[in-house]
């Protein structure tokens, strides 16, 4: 039994729509030849669908009562094309005609009444942004219909159960389990796919919850060990994970195999192929996962298991990059030796519920810096001025001080700290293009080495150490077998 998840671009036209249907159906004869067959597709919103709901409600929230009105039009004609083009029967299209006015009519009241409201709460954009996927499930299951399959729509507001943290939920597993085999279970033993929407979840008391943008990838995988599946399958628009970004550095290689760890750090630094929290739920069962292009579905993609590939261990596997950050300093010569600096510090982060996504601290503890996203640092600021009110005061501490417009760059591979030289090469790499390398970190993920450069230096920093460690090319194909300094070294070039 497999789970596949589609992405946005996977469901974005009546094109991949049909590419999807033709996937699924593969599947579906491959997994009947299995011991335990069944296939449960998660898919997300069509393709630009939730950015408009988002930006539709927080017009509304400002009083405009029109765009959400534009949206709500071009949605229902988005959908009803692709229903017009894929389906034939009648009755199929009049239901599903009369759910797309039911969705778009639940969203026109609820923009309406964030206008007369004039606010935007954090559970009201869970409703409306969820709305997408709940328009793109049911359609994308009477396409599978259409097709000649049995499929079912099936809203993960009856699946996964979450916490309340609005925009941000996770799930609570033993419920959500409990829902998942109950629901699921029967129907994939009567031969039927559920299709179910990615995304949004919804708390023990029924109210809708959405588990962060990007999210479909962690329903996925919270189904899929939910179900304990044999593999889930992450659909999308790229030959699985890539040794970059492709659209940063265009010949970025498509990587055979991931650990769990690997892509964890990759995730969590930017690339945006895998929500942040999608292995966590496929560890703990060690169920596989392979990310794989539906453009493409012949390409291998990615396996993502429990570790690498033994040739590749202490290698970099790729480069990303996460902008919009900010870099907080707390720095004074009178920190020096005096304990509980630190733990003052992150505490009074974590008061205002920043997300504190890297720290450096020079060994002269003369300073401690560290990386919040740009919307929190002026709470940050505020908040560590008011802690240190007397150090300030004492001179104990000089300055506590922000520096926006940041990027995090990841240079990501298992087993790196035993590396000879990966320093020197990413120093090496940035230095020849100039960049200033503002902070740098290798925490105790042995898999991550990070540095902090201008956001500006972005592209050109991850391009630079993606040449330098000639990742376009198989780690076999390389002038060097661990870090390319060392290469040349042994090369005898300077
Ligand atoms: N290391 C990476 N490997 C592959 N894709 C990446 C990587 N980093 C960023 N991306 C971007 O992630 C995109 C796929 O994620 P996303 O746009 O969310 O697709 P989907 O709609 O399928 O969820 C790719 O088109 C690519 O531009
Ligand atoms: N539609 C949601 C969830 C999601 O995961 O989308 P995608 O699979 O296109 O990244 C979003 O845009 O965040």
């Amino acid at each position: 039994m497999i789970v596949m998840k589609f992405g946005g671009t996977s469901v974005g036209s009546v094109e991949a729509f049909a590419q999807v249907a033709n996937i699924v159906a593969a599947q579906v004869e491959e997994q009947a030849r299995t011991p335990r067959p069944g296939v449960v597709v998660v898919t997300s919103a069509m393709s630009g669908v939730t950015n408009a709901l988002i930006e539709a409600a927080r017009r509304a929230a400002q009083g405009d009562e029109q765009y959400f009105r534009e949206v709500e039009d071009s949605l229902r004609v988005k959908h009803q094309f692709v229903a017009g083009q894929l389906i034939e029967d009648g009755t199929e299209r009049a239901r599903l005609g009369a759910l797309f006015d039911q969705r778009l009519q639940e969203f026109n009241r609820l923009c309406s009444s964030i206008a007369v409201l004039g606010e935007l709460t954090k559970r009201g954009l869970d409703v409306v942004s969820g709305l997408g996927e709940r328009l793109s499930a049911p359609l994308l299951a009477a396409v599978l219909r259409a097709r000649g399959l049995k499929a079912e729509y099936v809203d993960a507001g009856e699946l996964i159960v979450t916490d309340n943290v609005h925009g941000g939920a996770s799930p609570l597993m033993e419920l959500t389990t409990q829902r998942c085999r109950s629901r699921l279970q029967p129907l994939v033993d009567h031969g039927i796919v559920p299709v179910i929407t990615g995304f949004i979840g919804a708390t023990v008391e029924g109210i809708p919850t959405t588990l962060g943008r990007g999210g479909s990838d962690y329903s996925a995988a919270i189904i899929g060990a939910a179900l304990g599946v044999d593999e889930i399958q992450i659909w999308t628009d790229v030959n699985g994970v890539m040794t970059a970004d492709p659209r940063i550095v265009p010949n970025a290689r498509s990587l055979n195999q991931l650990s769990y760890e690997e892509v964890a750090e990759l995730a969590y630094y930017g690339a945006k192929v895998l929500h942040p929290k999608t292995v966590t739920p496929a560890v703990e069962q060690k169920i596989p996962l392979r990310v794989l292009n539906t453009f493409q579905p012949e390409h291998p993609g990615t396996r993502i298991l429990e570790r690498s590939d033994s040739e590749t261990l202490g290698t970099v596997k790729a480069i990303t990059a996460i902008r919009g950050l900010n870099l907080i300093t707390v720095a004074g010569r009178g920190m020096i030796g005096v304990p509980g600096i630190a733990a003052r510090t992150f505490n009074s982060v974590a008061r205002v519920g920043a997300n504190v996504l890297m720290i450096s601290q020079s060994s002269s503890e003369q300073s401690i810096c560290f990386v919040v996203p740009e919307s929190a640092a002026a709470t940050v600021v505020e908040a560590l001025k008011e802690e240190f009110k007397a150090e300030l005061e004492r001179r104990y501490i000089d300055r506590i001080f922000d520096h926006p417009d940041i990027a995090i760059v990841a240079v990501v591979g298992s087993g790196m700290r035993g590396t000879p030289g990966l320093a020197a090469g990413i120093f090496n790499a940035v230095g020849r293009e100039q960049i200033n390398v503002i902070a740098i970190a290798q925490g105790s993920s042995e898999a991550n080495v990070s540095l902090v450069v201008e956001a500006r230096d972005t592209a050109a920093a991850v391009s630079a150490i993606h040449e330098i460690f000639e990742l376009d090319k198989p780690t076999g194909e390389r002038s060097y077998n661990r870090s390319p300094v060392l290469g040349k070294m042994a090369a005898g070039t300077p």
